[in-house]
C-alpha cells in the first residue's frame, strides 16, 4: 500500500531537485548523507523518543537526559563514530544537555587557551569523558562585563597553589550548564591575584566533585539554579551555581597559553600571542550561526507545512476552502523566514570557512583581520539569533491557534531557543562592539588605513555617500549589484551619520553612550548586508541540480527586499533609494512570492529533517495532522480518567452549594 502523502501534489509542484538542494543545504555530499544516516539512526532508537518530554517533571526530565546522553555516548562508542558523526548525534537527540557544555566550551576552552603540556594532560580524559567539564565565567552579579568579575584566583608561593575563592554572594559562578549536577571540572574564570597585584580575569581548570562518589570537593558549593522559562524545554539541562570557600589547586592549572605565572609567582605574558584565544570565540559562534539556520529551518518546515494543510474560507460552489499558504498575507510572513532560513544556513558555512581562515593567519602571525572577524563574528551571532527568535515566534503565530499546543513542537522550540540572544554575549552588547568597530573604522578612514573583509566597502564610502540608485524598473531589484551597492550605502550612511553626531559631543565617550541605539541600528545594518553579500556570493558558485540555483536566486532575492521592505526607512532617510524605488522592491516582493509559492514545500522537505527531529504533528512530513492531533490528545494525564482527580472535593461542592446569593 502506498503511504499516505497529503503533501504529495505540493511536491508534484516543485520546479527543481529536490534531492540536489537537500546537498546544497547540507554542504557538500558527505555532509548530507553523515547527517541523514545519523539522524535516522537518532530517529528510529526508542532510547531518544522525545514525545513525552513536555509532560515530565523537572527530576524525570534530567533523568532522562541523562539517560539520553549516556546512550548516546554508549552509540558513538560502539559504531566508532568520527567527531563529526558525533556532534550530528547530538545535534539529533535534540535535548540540551551538560555534554553540549563539555564538548562545545569546555574542550574549547582548554584547547584555545592551555599550553601544549595542559592540552596533553586535560585533552585526553575529556575527549574519553572521564572527566566531564563546564564553563564556568558568569557570576550572579556580572555576565557582560567580564572584568566586573569578582571571583579571585590568589596566588601562594608557599605551596605553589592558587587559592580560589567567592569572595561576595555575587562573586557566585551562576548560569554554567551542566555544572549544576553533572560537571567534575570546570574552567572557571577568576581574578588572578600575584603578590598583592589583580592582573584581570584568567581560566583555571577546577575539579569541583569527586571522581569516585561525585560528592562535591571540600570548600565547593555547588547545584543547580532552578527552573527556567517553559516547561520541558531548556530544564533538562543543569545550570549551575558555584561558590569557592578557599579552594586550593595546583599552579599548572591555570590556562597558561596566554599568560603565565612562574614558581616565584611572576607574571607574564608568554610568546604565544594573546589574540591566539580570539580562534576558540569564532568557533564557538560560527556554531551559534550554524544552529540558528538550524532552528530557524525547524520552525518554518512546521510552519510551511502546516499552512498547506490548514484550510480556511474560500469555498467555492461546495469546493475546497483556500490553503492558508496561498494568502498573500501568510506568503509575506513566512517567505522571508524561509529565505531567511537559507541565508542563514550559507552565512554560517562561510564562517566556517573564516574559522579556518583566521586560526591559520594566527599560527603564521597574521593579525591583521582579527578586530574584522572579532566584529563580523558578533555582529552575525547578534542578528541571526535575534531574526531566530522572532521567527519562531512568527511561525507559531502562522500556525493560528494549533501552534499554540505543545505538540506543535513550536513553543518548546521557541523555549529551548531564545536564550541564544543571551548566552555567548548579550545580543545589544555584541551589537555595541560593532558599533564601536565601525566608528573606528570611519574615523580612520583617509589615515591610509585600507579596511579588510567584510568592512572593505568602507573604503569606497566618498562613492557609497553620495551614490544614486539606479534602479528603475522592479525587476532592477533582482540585480545582484544594484542590492549590494543599496545595502552598503545604507550601511555607510548609518555609520558616517552616527560618527558625525559623535563627533559633536566635546568627550567622544559621552558621544558614544549617547547614540548607542544609533549605533546598534546601524551595526545591524552592516550585518545584514554581510549576510546578503554571503548569499549572493554563493550562488556565483557552481551549483549543480535542476533548477536549484534558480531557486535560490528567488530566495536571495526575497531574503534582500524583504529586508529592504522592513527598513524602508533607514534606506530612504539616508537617501540610498528613493519611496518610488521602496514600491518597486515591493512589487518585485510580491511577484517573487509567486514564485516561492509552488516550491514552498519542496523547499523545506530540502532541510531534510525526521518527523523525530521536528518533533512536531503539525510539520508532519506526509502532512496527516487532525488525525494525530485528535489521537495526541488522548495521550494527555488529563484525559487518563474521565471525571478528573478533584472533582469531588472542589467541582461538586460548587455545583450542589446551598446557599443564596444575595445578588440574585
Ligand atoms: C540558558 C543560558 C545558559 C548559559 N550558559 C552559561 C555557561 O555555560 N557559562 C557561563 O559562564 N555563562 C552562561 N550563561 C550566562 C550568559 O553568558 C550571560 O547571561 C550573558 O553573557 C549575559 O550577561 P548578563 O546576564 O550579565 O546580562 P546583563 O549584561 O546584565 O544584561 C541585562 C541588560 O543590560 C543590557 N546591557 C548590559 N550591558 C550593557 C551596555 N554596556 N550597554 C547597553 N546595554 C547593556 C543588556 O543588553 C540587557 O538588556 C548562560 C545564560 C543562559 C540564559
Amino acid at each position: 500500500m502506498e503511504a499516505l502523502d497529503y503533501h504529495a501534489e505540493e511536491r508534484r509542484k516543485a520546479e527543481f531537485d529536490v534531492e540536489e538542494m537537500k546537498i546544497a543545504w547540507a554542504g557538500s555530499r558527505q555532509a548530507y548523507e553523515i547527517s541523514d544516516r545519523v539522524s535516522r539512526l537518532v530517529a528510529s532508537d526508542p532510547v531518544f523518543r522525545k514525545d513525552n518530554r513536555t509532560m515530565l517533571s523537572r527530576k524525570e526530565l534530567f533523568n532522562d537526559t541523562l539517560k539520553k546522553a549516556a546512550h548516546a555516548w554508549k552509540r558513538v562508542i560502539e559504531l566508532r563514530l568520527s567527531e563529526e558523526e558525533a556532534g550530528k548525534l547530538r545535534f539529533f537527540v535534540d535535548q540540551p544537555a551538560f555534554s553540549d557544555l563539555h564538548w562545545g566550551m569546555f574542550i574549547p576552552a582548554i584547547k584555545g587557551s592551555g599550553t601544549e603540556e595542559q592540552k596533553a594532560k586535560w585533552l585526553p580524559m575529556a575527549y574519553k569523558m572521564q572527566i566531564i567539564g563546564c564553563y564556568a565565567q558568569t557570576e550572579l552579579g556580572h555576565g557582560s562585563n567580564v572584568q566586573g568579575l569578582e571571583t579571585t584566583a590568589t596566588f601562594d608561593p608557599h605551596t605553589d597553589e592558587f587559592v580560589l575563592h567567592s569572595p561576595t554572594l555575587t562573586s557566585s559562578k551562576w548560569w554554567p550548564g551542566g555544572l549544576g549536577k553533572v560537571a567534575t571540572h570546570a574552567v572557571a574564570y577568576a581574578r588572578l591575584i600575584t603578590n598583592g597585584q589583580d592582573h584581570g580575569v584568567h581560566g583555571f581548570i577546577v575539579q569541583l566533585r569527586s571522581l569516585d562518589d561525585h560528592l562535591p570537593l571540600p570548600g565547593i558549593t555547588v547545584g543547580d539554579i532552578g527552573m527556567k522559562f517553559g516547561s520541558g524545554a531548556y530544564n533538562s539541562m543543569d545550570n549551575g551555581l558555584l561558590r569557592f570557600d578557599h579552594v586550593r589547586i595546583p599552579r599548572d592549572q591555570m590556562l597558561m597559553g596566554v599568560s603565565q605565572v612562574t614558581r616565584e609567582g611572576k607574571y607574564m605574558q608568554s610568546d604565544v600571542p594573546r589574540q591566539l584565544v580570539y580562534g576558540t570565540m569564532v568557533y564557538v559562534r560560527q556554531k551559534i550561526v550554524a544552529d540558528a539556520s538550524s532552528a530557524l529551518s525547524r520552525a518554518v518546515c512546521i510552519a510551511t507545512r502546516y499552512s498547506a494543510v490548514r484550510r480556511q474560507f474560500g469555498s467555492q460552489n461546495g469546493g475546497p476552502e483556500t490553503q492558508v499558504i496561498d494568502y498573500k498575507t501568510q506568503q509575506s510572513r513566512l517567505f522571508p523566514l524561509l529565505a531567511s532560513a537559507y541565508a542563514f544556513r550559507f552565512v554560517g558555512e562561510w564562517l566556517k570557512w573564516l574559522y579556518t581562515d583566521v586560526t591559520q593567519r594566527l599560527h603564521a602571525n597574521d593579525f591583521s583581520t582579527l578586530p574584522e572577524v572579532h566584529a563580523c563574528t558578533a555582529g552575525l551571532k547578534s542578528i541571526t539569533t535575534s531574526a531566530t527568535a522572532d521567527a519562531i515566534e512568527e511561525c507559531r503565530k502562522l500556525c493560528g491557534g494549533h501552534g499554540y499546543l505543545s505538540s506543535s513542537g513550536l513553543p518548546e522550540l521557541f523555549a529551548v531557543y531564545i536564550p541564544a540572544c543571551t548566552y555567548e554575549g548579550d545580543n545589544t552588547v555584541l551589537l555595541l562592539q560593532v558599533g564601536r568597530f565601525l566608528m573606528k573604522t570611519v574615523f580612520q578612514l583617509g589615515s591610509g588605513k585600507k579596511p579588510v573583509g567584510t568592512i572593505a566597502y568602507m573604503g569606497r564610502a566618498e562613492h557609497l555617500l553620495q551614490c544614486h540608485c539606479e534602479v528603475q524598473r522592479a525587476e532592477d531589484w533582482l540585480k545582484p549589484h544594484i542590492i549590494v551597492e543599496a545595502f552598503e550605502a545604507r550601511s555607510a550612511r548609518m555609520a558616517v551619520a552616527c560618527s558625525k553626531n559623535i563627533n559633536k559631543f566635546p568627550k567622544q565617550e559621552d558621544g558614544f553612550a549617547e547614540l548607542s541605539a544609533d549605533l546598534a541600528e546601524a551595526a545591524v545594518a552592516h550585518c545584514q548586508l554581510i549576510v546578503v553579500s554571503k548569499f549572493i556570493e554563493k550562488l556565483q558558485q557552481d551549483i549543480p541540480g535542476k533548477g536549484v540555483k534558480r531557486q535560490l536566486e528567488i530566495l536571495c532575492s526575497v531574503y534582500a527586499l524583504s529586508l529592504l521592505h522592513k527598513h524602508l526607512g533607514d534606506f530612504v532617510a539616508s537617501g540610498c533609494i528613493t519611496p518610488e524605488q521602496g514600491a518597486l522592491a515591493n512589487e518585485q516582493l510580491r511577484l517573487l512570492y509567486s514564485q516561492v509559492r509552488p516550491n514552498a514545500i519542496a523547499l523545506v522537505d530540502a532541510f531534510n529533517y525526521t518527523d523525530h527531529y521536528l518533533g512536531s504533528i503539525l510539520g508532519r512530513y506526509d502532512g496527516n495532522v487532525y488525525p494525530k492531533l485528535y489521537e495526541e490528545a488522548w495521550k494527555d494525564p488529563l484525559n487518563e480518567t474521565v471525571v478528573p482527580d478533584g472533582y469531588h472535593e472542589y467541582i461538586r461542592p460548587i455545583l450542589k452549594q446551598h446557599i443564596r446569593v444575595a445578588r440574585l
